[in-house]
């Protein structure tokens, strides 16, 4: 029997893994995806043509960035759909708006116009067959310290140069976000409490309880 039979996940759940940047989301994806043997969605960084300009002039870029990623993300979506599930996929479309886009505009980095553009086209795109939402949210949290460490340890040079009053703006709001979300079933989950690089093994404990919660969600 392998792991998915063992936990009874269904072969064509799609999982989502949400949380801050530098939580551990893409460690996650691969870790359940090798387990589960699902297909990865994965956010692409190294091909991203506008992140490192984003990060250098947030009000110059964070409109174009955002447009990309809805590009991308719906693609990825539409690609899910066609293969009728079994992904696990490395952060959510909620969180582009409901965290990236807000914040930029909130803090005046992104245009009351550009968000509005943006907002209208996310509904339009967001409402149609291709988008069912996912199965089970994971939602990874940790402590401001903890991640912030993770994200030095990591080196992107672009994260490096962004003052740390972003990250822990963008901590908060993932707290708050969290709290109101609804769109799907949620699994939190606390990186203190497992430890994919040092004991490989512990990937079980979170299949056992994705597993409980997509089969508690499908009754
Ligand atoms: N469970 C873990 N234990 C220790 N370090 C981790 C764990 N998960 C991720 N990391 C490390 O933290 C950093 C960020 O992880 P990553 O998966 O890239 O985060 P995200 O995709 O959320 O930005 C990487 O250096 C990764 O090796
Ligand atoms: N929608 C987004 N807006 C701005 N920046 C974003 C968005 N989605 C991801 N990012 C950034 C944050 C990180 O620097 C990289 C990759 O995210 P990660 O959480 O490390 O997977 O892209």
């Amino acid at each position: 029997m392998n792991l998915r039979e063992k936990y009874q996940i269904p072969h064509d759940s799609v999982i989502t893994i949400a949380g801050t940047v530098g939580v551990g989301k893409s460690t996650m994806t691969h870790a359940l995806a090798d387990a589960l043997n699902f297909r990865t969605s994965l956010e692409k960084v190294d091909t991203n043509p506008y992140l490192d300009k984003f990060y250098a002039d947030f009000e110059r870029w964070s409109f174009h960035l955002q447009i990309y990623f809805l590009a991308e993300r719906f693609k990825e979506q539409k690609r899910i759909f066609e293969y009728g599930g079994g992904f696990i996929q490395d952060r959510s479309i909620y969180e582009d708006t409901g965290i990236f886009a807000k914040m930029h505009y909130e803090k005046g980095t992104m245009t009351g116009i550009d968000y509005e553009t943006y907002r209208s086209l996310f509904e339009a795109m967001v409402m149609t067959p291709y988008f069912p939402h996912p199965d089970l949210l994971i939602y990874l949290e940790g402590s401001f310290e903890d991640v912030t460490s993770r994200i030095k340890e990591r080196g992107r040079p672009m994260e490096q140069q962004t003052p740390v009053s972003y990250w822990k703006e963008m901590h908060g709001r993932y707290e708050n976000w969290i709290n109101s979300f609804n769109a799907c079933p949620i699994l939190r989950i606390n990186i203190a409490d497992y430890d994919l690089v040092e004991n490989k093994g512990s990937i079980e404990s979170v299949l056992e309880k994705v597993g409980h919660f997509i089969n508690q969600s499908r009754k």
